[in-house]
């Protein structure tokens, strides 16, 4: 049953290359955690196409061994008072996992303070004839392990190592870091789902490991009772904030109802930490009335940082850690999302997309965007997803403007100033319904470019329905005349269009939603 035990290095990664490997870790305590129904997930999972095992604990490893042909992942946890390192911390681990019949033994080599040396571990596997496998969290622990000599690195402990809670997302980056450190990269934690196992193929892993998805029926149930919980949960209240380029708000937020609103003007020249002390001010008397810290704002927002997309906008200091700053101000956990995709995520939970796939487009004095597919909100991978006012346009020869610059408010403003007219937008459409005939040029100007854009974005995104919000896209006439622009498209590039229904709460409601849903999910 054990022959892989001898077979040399390059066939054993032959053997597991492109390949699932099951951990058959049971929840310690839980009903499965005996050797025997171990060996039954081991067999099943073998027998449904598993390249090799995962295995925790030396009697474990035993029983496996004799009743399974495919290779074996040997380790040993153990919980010690003097260091957070888990996964065989000792030698006497090693040789007790080889002697069971393990064909790779893994053991922690992260960066932290552990009762042997990474290299000396390395060292004992080799000395019993077996692979050992780094179990690692960060690129600089990968490579270090690959200098060392370990034959195999896996992605295992990362987001295990912080004070923070896991992320959901596996860390598909590290992978794709440690793929050229000429060394076997396995995938490992969190790869819940099939997709998500056969992108780390793609990004270059050479196996991915499945434990929980598999073989923890305690975690896939909790995974459903909680998303479908998170539907019927009554929502905790929120302490909403928006800020954007002209106005920020606050507001206290208790599901799909605004329970209280207040704000002020954004002086951009002021600085970020003005505009949060103007939020902490507003916010003061709120305190003790809400769960959490929901922030929807101009801009892009990656991983709690905020970057400037247009400066002129507003001004935001470069990576501004948004989330760590609101966390010092407020109580309890926080979100931070793009205002356009908060409040895209608002007209899809409470407004004009309820339940469907959507595109949404705030047009005011700027234009803003959000995309929800298939239940999702998108951010893209650097939170870009959704900023349609972004998209550039060919004008004349090589000359190119976005679409905010042809279509927004500004752009309104900015074409009647042209015409010889000082006429901010609300003034244009004003003149236009006196019947002036300058002013409905102009519009129809903007009406016509963003037909044409929002026809592309239907051949690209093909949403069920294109929100409209902003006081542009919801000022009278300007939605009847895009439908009529609209209808002069192929009927298959003609998006059905709706007004968006949350008005200037919608970034408030969505992002208080995100974080609710988050919340949620914790508990
Ligand atoms: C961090 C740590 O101790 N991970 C352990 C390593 O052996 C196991 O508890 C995981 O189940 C295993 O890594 C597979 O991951 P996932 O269950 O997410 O598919």
């Amino acid at each position: 049953m054990t022959s892989h035990l001898a077979a040399p290095r390059a066939a054993f990664i032959d053997a597991i290359r492109g390949g699932l490997i099951v951990s058959c870790q049971p929840v310690p305590g839980g009903p499965f955690d005996d050797p025997d129904s171990v060996v039954r997930f081991a067999l099943a999972t073998q027998n449904a196409g598993a390249k090799a095992l995962r295995i925790e604990g030396v009697s474990n490893v035993a029983a496996v061994a004799a009743a399974c042909s495919i290779p074996i992942i040997g380790l040993v946890k153990r919980d010690l008072a003097d260091t957070p390192v888990r996964i065989t911390p000792w030698i006497e681990d090693v040789k007790a996992l080889a002697e069971a019949g393990a064909t790779i033994i893994a053991f922690d080599a992260t960066d932290r303070t552990r009762p042997v040396p990474v290299e000396d571990l390395i060292k004992a596997v080799h000395a019993q004839g077996r692979r050992a496998m780094a179990d690692i969290a960060t690129i600089a622990e990968a490579r270090s392990a690959a200098g060392l000599g370990v034959d195999i690195i896996g992605t295992t402990m990362s987001g295990y190592t912080g004070m923070e809670p896991p992320p959901r997302a596996p860390d598909m980056d590290l992978v794709v870091q440690a793929r050229d450190l000429g060394k076997p990269v396995i995938a490992e934690g969190r790869y819940n789902e099939p997709r998500l196992a056969a992108a780390a193929i793609r990004a270059g892993a050479t196996a991915v490991v499945v434990g929980s998805a598999i073989t923890r029926p305690e975690h896939i149930t909790r995974w459903f009772v909680d998303a479908m919980a998170a539907e019927t949960a009554i929502a905790q209240p929120v302490l909403a904030i928006d800020i954007g380029g002209s106005k920020t708000a606050v507001a206290l937020v208790r599901g799909n109802g605004v329970v209280a609103r207040r704000q002020v003007p954004t002086r951009p020249a002021d600085g970020v930490e003005v505009w949060l002390q103007s939020i902490a001010d507003m916010a003061q008397d709120w305190r003790g009335q809400y769960d959490g810290v929901a922030a929807a704002v101009t801009g892009l927002v990656r991983e709690g940082r905020w970057f400037a997309v247009n400066p002129a906008t507003l001004p935001v200091p470069a990576r501004f850690d948004l989330a760590s700053r609101l966390k010092g101000l407020f109580s309890g956990p926080v979100v931070a999302v793009n205002d356009a995709q908060a409040a895209a995520w608002g007209e899809y939970r409470f407004g004009a997309g309820q339940g469907r796939n959507l595109l949404f487009l705030t047009i005011s004095s700027g234009i803003g965007g959000g995309i929800v597919s298939g239940g999702q909100l998108l951010h893209g991978s650097s939170g870009l997803a959704g900023h349609v006012g972004q998209m550039p346009m060919p004008t004349s020869g090589m000359q190119y403007h976005s679409l905010e610059e042809v279509a927004s408010g500004f752009a309104i403003a900015a074409a009647a100033r042209k015409a010889g007219h000082e006429a901010d937008a609300r003034a244009v459409f004003a003149a236009a319904a006196a019947g002036e005939s300058w002013a409905e040029c102009i519009i129809n100007g903007s009406v016509n470019h963003l037909a044409a854009y929002l026809s592309g974005l239907q051949a690209v995104i093909d949403p069920q329905v294109i929100v409209i919000g902003g006081g542009v896209g919801l000022a009278p006439g300007y939605l009847s005349r895009l439908e009529k622009a609209l209808s002069h498209f192929p009927a298959l590039l003609r998006p059905s269009l709706k007004p968006a229904l949350l008005g200037p709460n919608a970034g408030l409601l969505g992002a208080a939603d995100l974080l609710n849903r988050q919340m949620m999910m914790a508990r």
